[in-house]
Order: C-alpha cells, then sequence, then structure tokens
C-alpha cells in the first residue's frame, strides 16, 4: 500500500493538537486520492468558477478534479480546465499541494494547485461551472472552501505552499497546518 504524502504525515505527528482522526487517516498507509485545481491569475483579478453541480456546490473554486488513470497530474491539469473553463493554460506553473482529511470519506484528498497568467481561448459557461473574474481583494471567501482564506495569500504572493487540513462532516474545517 503507497503511504499518504510525508511531509503532511510529518507535519500532523509534530503537531500535538492535531485532531486524532487527521493523524489516524494519514498514518494509516491508505492509497490517497489525486486531484488537481488551476487557479488563473492576471496579477489582479483571479478567474473563479461558480461550481454548479458535484462536490462544492454553490462554492466558488478554480477549475480541476481527480487525476484520471494513466495521466500526469499535469495533464489532468489541463483537461479539467478546458473541460470546466473552455481555455487552455499557456503557463502552467506548479502552485502549491493541499493535503485533505476527511472524517466522512475513505482516503485523504491530494490536491496539486497550479498557476497560469495566460491562456487560449475565452472562458465560458460549462455543465459544470460559471467563470466570473475577481479583483484579489474582493475574492468571495464566504462562499469558497473554509481553507481558501488560508492559503490564497501563498498563491496571490506566488510564494509555494503546502497545507494540511481537517474536515468534519465535508465542509467544517477543524484543524489545519501550512508547512
Ligand atoms: N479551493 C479548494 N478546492 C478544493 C478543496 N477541496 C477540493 O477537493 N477542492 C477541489 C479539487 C478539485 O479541483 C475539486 C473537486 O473535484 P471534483 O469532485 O469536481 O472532480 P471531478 O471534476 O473529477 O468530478 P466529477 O465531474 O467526476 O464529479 O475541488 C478545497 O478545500 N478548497
Amino acid at each position: 500500500m503507497e503511504s499518504c504524502t510525508d511531509w503532511a504525515v510529518q507535519a500532523v505527528q509534530q503537531n500535538g493538537t492535531a485532531s486524532e482522526f487527521v493523524a489516524k487517516i494519514l498514518t494509516s498507509g491508505m492509497k490517497r486520492k489525486l486531484l488537481t485545481l488551476v487557479m488563473i491569475n492576471d496579477g489582479s483579478r483571479v478567474l473563479l468558477g461558480y461550481k454548479k453541480r458535484g462536490f462544492g456546490a454553490g462554492y466558488y473554486n478554480g477549475f480541476g478534479g481527480k487525476v484520471e488513470p494513466g495521466e500526469t497530474v499535469r495533464e489532468a491539469a489541463q483537461r479539467e480546465l478546458v473541460e470546466e473553463a473552455c481555455i487552455s493554460a499557456q503557463d502552467l506553473q506548479e502552485a502549491g499541494v493541499l493535503v485533505f482529511a476527511f472524517d466522512d470519506q475513505p482516503q485523504p484528498w491530494e490536491v496539486h494547485v497550479f498557476a497560469a497568467s495566460s491562456y487560449v481561448g475565452e472562458p465560458a459557461e460549462t455543465d459544470e461551472m460559471r467563470p466570473v473574474w475577481f479583483a484579489h481583494e474582493e475574492v468571495p471567501f464566504d462562499s469558497m472552501w473554509a481553507d481558501d482564506p488560508i492559503w490564497y495569500p501563498y498563491l496571490l504572493r506566488q510564494e509555494h505552499f503546502r497545507g494540511v487540513f481537517a474536515f468534519q462532516q465535508t465542509t467544517k474545517l477543524v484543524w489545519n497546518t501550512m508547512v
């Protein structure tokens, strides 16, 4: 069995205040679910999508989804961006990695976040997402995942980040650390 990302396990083990279930989930050696998230940032604005269905419906988010078998993480990131926003990134850069432990999901999730400033095509609404530009100071955190205000500052400063987050009942953030 594959273990969860080593740095995430270490971060949890080194932090005495970690919820018991986070340590249990991350150290159980279970395979993690790999996902991508692409953030388009033109320097003063970010392009977010209003998620119309599925996991995270009703939230604004970057564009992404599960890595399919046979695909690299980068290929999955490009594919999901085309599928969800109808654009193709030209300068996709690795921006950070987020590990999520949920008490109601069978596996930890590892989300690879990419950033891009230029793209080909015009952002367009799809079945899954409605794209909207937001100025950096107007990112709608009240309608986003609870962990986002913690790592967006790194993203907007273009500083690489790694974070571990524990959620209960899908959306309640109960613990986190940035490493
Ligand atoms: N900003 C942010 N994004 C998150 C968090 N958790 C989380 O999974 N994501 C992202 C990663 C993925 O881009 C997306 C979830 O992927 P998804 O369920 O839509 O995957 P998918 O498109 O392959 O799904 P589907 O169409 O097959 O149902 O949400 C979070 O806490 N904050």
